[in-house]
């Protein structure tokens, strides 16, 4: 196919040009001047109001009382003391969940040993090993901006805090609660808090955990995830053991989660420290943990084991948590897995589900393994664990000898929590651990909603996670689910796919009551004017006070242009999205936790697994692709339980934009039908060949994308016929030379080597070779291989560079027919487009409902609408998904046939499907059409309002045409 020649002839056609492109933002200078007449024009009313323009302005509103210049942001004064000034009552608080306290210490910032990077905590006290909280998103796929493979990819920075920030903002001097200085305050892995653990032996008696053997440096395991600051853990200070906080040395410690709470729960104000990666500090609740008194914990853990009674749990969560009681959800969560019931755990975000595994996995005599999507999520999760559950994770990023480290610890019942990409799960030698052994008691599945291809974030790794496989291979007793976002299609599916039975829904999914819904609609396509309406919300009350604020855009470009905009208006602002280098993301998360940075601009790359607690504002602006997304990612704002506000800045253009976007993992039954003929290629092999399937090139050839063709891999593994059997992706091609023995003399005693030099092509002094086929030869697993490679390397006889990430599997069963099977999967797939097509029509129809029809009872009005909109989303995940959402998109144009046939005659050379054409005509790239070549032509993009079926049916009419046209000539 012959994808790279653009036509000569495309500007011949049947509709006149389009628009022209977006103009640059206004200057500062003509921001200012516009700011201006805004400002003249401020009334004493918070309500957002709009002008006479047809444009909405939003209005600000003169601040009461600003103790401090807008570059410093006050902190947050607590509710109590300073209610919201805005003209919506306040919410009664009473009815939260949870009890609301701020804290009004200054915000401050310690230094710390940055360099290294790690992961795995023991009890004993000793920290791991460190790590930096963010890890890189590769893809940059919109749809997947926030998501990361383990399998993929995560590059996980190193903070560098200090150097980045400065000495001036290292606060190096803290005052133990003992009153000793404690000059250094040493980072620590929280999960691992130095002094504030309690005693190791107590932790290890009370969880059966045996200590492992430590060297010099303590109980330690190393995890440099992906090669950053690739460095041992170098401990500053005198080292401590459990509970030698005891010794005088005050400890800092990230802030976790429910240290936070601690001062939600009336035990007084927080004291907030910031530490290196951002998370706050609490001393207060490093006092509680050197007050950790883990005899007491073993003892309520008994008592819970002899009764999982409500008194008991409290009294636990008492000890283990410092909260004084569970708050809607939690405490039945629990009780249903301690009774080893698997559980479908539904709670909105923030509300505390990492609480209903923690506690059980401190009460199971077993592991509690938890699955997770995010790598950054692991990480957060890690680091929150309580002390006395001692925890590790195992990602694709450590190097062999950390993983085993982890693995070993595990399998020394040192571990009570494991995290796990759900790619882990295709390593056959990680699951066999459990398999017939016992070992695992309960397994959790983070963001479950994943599971199902119905809900907005589904996850082709996911699908693995079925009851029968867990079961099967893990052992798995008892499975606990875990979403904040799942219609009830999306449930039913997950559900269904983890045999939870219909009774064992814990379903507490109510908003929470402290966000204010706000939304506005600009002109079509007006790229000034909206930024123009962010500027002004910016500079209106209540967004104007606010220290800590997230603005969501749905293209890395936006994120750009909006912060180099805010910050040419002196608002700080960076931008975040997967494209930013990971060492970048990671500072700029940390800067804005310390709020150094008022905003980030991000893509949906940015949020999960951040527990800032104290956002007051997340503005949209563009249209979220779905409600499950807009719940998401409101749900950012106002953790602290403080009244916080979200607004939604839309537009039509932008809508069509985003709903040509949900058509772009669509695949054709043709394609499907090439692709399943080249997997099956080989035929069966009893002897269990490994098959390889590099990943690009695949991808540009069958032109489809890589997670879709996962999707489809997966479901020939796990769909009625198990058709082949998935192996972890690897990097199949290998580029090696040899340094210390020569090959020969190395291949004698080296089986491997040996193979390699039989079967690899010799290139300018390197040997160039398929790992695959070289695994095959000598009957090893592809991993195995790459391990034994890998130690060599580490020996210094070899190097090598391995490049062309692929699909690696082995074949079961080849399809009878292939081309019932591709159709098959082609009409689920195409269910599935449909099903992300209708998310989004609903997120926007919610939206024009709110602005255009709403009749400004119930509490909406003005641009306020937090009564209509939670209607529409309640509305939304109760009802059949089903139902056909009413569309704005055009049913055809008359110019539209013409055009493709232009188009078509004017890139004769090329190979096309209807929905390659289709996808040019709504300005989708795909792996075979990127658009570095095809968005030079003049159809780019041109029909994205007219529904992308039409346009497909159309360019498969000219299509047929233009072949029979050519045929008979
Ligand atoms: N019973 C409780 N009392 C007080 N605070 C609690 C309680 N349970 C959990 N928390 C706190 O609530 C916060 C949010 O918890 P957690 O991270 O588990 O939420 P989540 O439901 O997983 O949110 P998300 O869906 O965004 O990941 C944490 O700071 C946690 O410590």
């Amino acid at each position: 196919m012959d994808s790279d020649s653009d036509s000569d002839g495309s500007h011949i056609s049947a509709t006149p040009p389009r628009d022209p492109p977006p103009s640059p933002p206004p200057p500062p200078a003509a921001a200012a001047s516009a700011r201006t007449t805004i400002l003249s024009s401020i009334k004493p009313s918070n309500k957002i109001k709009a002008t006479a323009t047809s444009r909405p302005i939003l209005r600000p509103k003169p601040t009461k009382k600003r103790s401090k210049s807008a570059k410093i942001p006050e902190p947050k004064q607590p509710l109590k003391e300073n209610p919201p000034q805005t003209s919506v009552p306040p919410p009664d608080l009473s009815n939260l969940p949870f009890q609301i306290h701020r804290s009004t210490h200054k915000i401050s910032s310690f230094s710390s040993n940055t360099n290294d990077s790690a992961a795995t905590l023991i009890p004993g006290g000793r920290l791991v090993s460190k790590f930096a909280s963010f890890s890189k998103t590769r893809k940059k796929d919109l749809k997947f901006e926030a998501i990361e493979s383990d399998q993929n990819d995560p590059l996980i920075s190193t903070p560098q805090l200090k150097a980045e920030l400065g000495d001036n903002d290292v606060v190096p001097q803290k005052i133990g609660n003992d009153g000793v200085n404690s000059s250094k305050a040493v980072k620590k892995h929280p999960n691992c808090i130095g002094g504030s653990v309690p005693s190791s032996s107590c932790s290890a008696s009370l969880l059966s955990v045996k200590r492992v053997k430590c060297g010099s440096e303590g109980n330690f395991v190393k995890l440099n995830i992906n090669g950053y600051g690739r460095k041992k853990f170098k401990f500053k200070g005198k080292r401590s053991n459990f509970g030698s906080s005891s010794n005088g040395r005050q400890r800092f410690s990230k802030r976790s989660k429910r240290k936070s709470r601690v001062g939600d729960g009336g035990e007084g104000e927080e004291s907030g420290l910031c530490d290196e990666e951002g998370l706050v500090v609490d001393i207060k609740q490093t006092e509680k943990r050197s007050n950790f008194d883990g005899g007491a914990i073993e003892e309520a853990v008994m008592r819970v084991r002899n009764e999982a009674s409500d008194e008991n749990l409290v009294k636990l969560l008492k000890l283990t948590h410092g909260y004084d009681s569970f708050r809607d959800g939690q405490l039945e969560a629990i009780k249903m897995v301690l009774s080893g019931k698997s559980t479908m755990l539904v709670l909105p975000t923030g509300a505390g589900k990492s609480l209903c595994y923690q506690l059980p996995a401190l009460v199971l005599p077993g592991i509690t393994l938890v699955v997770s999507p995010l790598v950054a999520l692991m990480i957060d999760q890690l680091k929150h664990l309580p002390p006395a559950i001692p925890g590790g994770l195992l990602c694709s990023s450590q190097t062999p000898e950390e993983a085993s480290e982890t693995l070993e610890l595990l399998q020394n019942h040192a571990l009570k929590v494991l995290f796990v990409s759900p790619e882990r799960l295709l390593n056959t030698e990680f699951t066999s651990i459990f398999s017939g052994s016992s070992l695992l008691s309960l397994v959790v599945i983070d963001e479950a909603h994943c599971v199902s291809e119905w809900s907005h974030n589904f996850r082709p790794s996911y699908m693995r996670l079925r009851a029968s496989m867990l079961h099967a291979k893990l052992d798995a007793k008892c499975i606990l689910a875990m979403t904040a976002t799942a219609t009830s299609k999306t449930l039913h599916d997950v559900m269904h796919a983890l045999e939870i039975p219909a009774g064992n829904l814990i379903h507490a999914a109510k908003m929470r009551e402290n966000l204010q819904l706000s939304l506005s609609m600009t002109g079509r396509s007006l790229y000034n004017a909206r930024m123009k309406d962010l500027m002004t919300l910016l500079k209106s009350s209540p967004f104007v006070e606010i220290k800590s604020i997230i603005i969501y855009c749905k293209f890395q470009s936006e994120t750009d242009i909006i912060s180099k905009y805010l910050c040419d208006n002196n608002i700080s602002a960076k931008s975040y999205h997967s494209s930013v280098p990971a060492k970048d993301r990671s500072r700029i998360q940390e800067l804005f936790c310390l709020n150094k940075i008022r905003v980030v601009v991000a893509t949906v790359a940015f949020g999960m697994g951040l527990d800032k607690r104290d956002i007051g504002a997340v503005i949209h602006y563009s249209l979220p692709e779905s409600l499950e997304e807009y719940v998401q990612e409101i749900g950012r704002a106002g953790r602290d339980g403080r009244f916080s506000y979200c607004h939604l800045l839309f537009d039509e253009a932008t809508y069509f934009k985003m709903r040509s976007l949900m058509h772009s993992e669509g695949v054709d039954e043709y394609a499907v039908n090439k692709f399943l003929s080249q997997v099956f290629s080989n035929g069966t092999n009893s002897s269990g060949e490994i098959c390889s399937l590099i990943k690009e090139s695949a991808s540009r050839k069958f032109d489809i994308k890589e997670e879709v063709m996962l999707t489809i891999l997966t479901q020939l593994e796990l769909g009625e016929v198990q058709y082949l059997n998935l192996l972890p992706q690897i990097k199949v091609t290998c580029t090696l030379n040899f340094h210390q023995t020569s090959p020969a003399l190395l291949a004698a005693k080296d089986i491997v080597i040996a193979a390699i030099l039989k079967k690899s092509e010799l290139k300018d002094g390197q040997y160039l070779f398929d790992i695959s086929s070289i695994a095959n030869s000598i009957r090893v697993q592809a991993i195995d291989l790459s391990n034994h490679l890998r130690s060599l390397k580490f020996k210094g006889e070899i190097t090598y560079e391995l490049k062309d990430q692929a699909y690696c599997y082995t074949i079961l069963n080849v399809p009878t027919d292939i081309c019932s099977l591709a159709a098959n999967i082609t009409k689920w797939l195409s269910e599935v487009e449909i099903c992300k097509v209708r998310k989004i029509d609903a997120m926007f129809n919610a939206a024009v409902f709110a602005v255009k029809e709403c009749a400004k009872v119930d509490g909406c009005h003005d641009y306020q609408h937090t009564p209509c909109l939670l209607r529409k989303i309640s509305e939304y995940f109760n009802r059949d998904d089903d139902v056909d959402i009413p569309n704005k998109m055009g049913e055809n144009s008359r110019f539209l046939r013409a055009d493709i046939k232009v188009f078509l005659q004017s890139c004769s050379q090329a190979k096309f499907t209807p929905r390659a054409v289709a996808r040019i005509m709504h300005g989708l790239a795909s792996p075979a059409f990127p658009s570095a070549t095809w968005s030079k032509t003049h159809f780019w993009g041109r029909y994205m309002q007219i529904d992308f079926k039409v346009v497909m049916e159309a360019a498969k009419e000219e299509l047929m045409n233009f072949v029979s046209k050519n045929a008979a000539s």
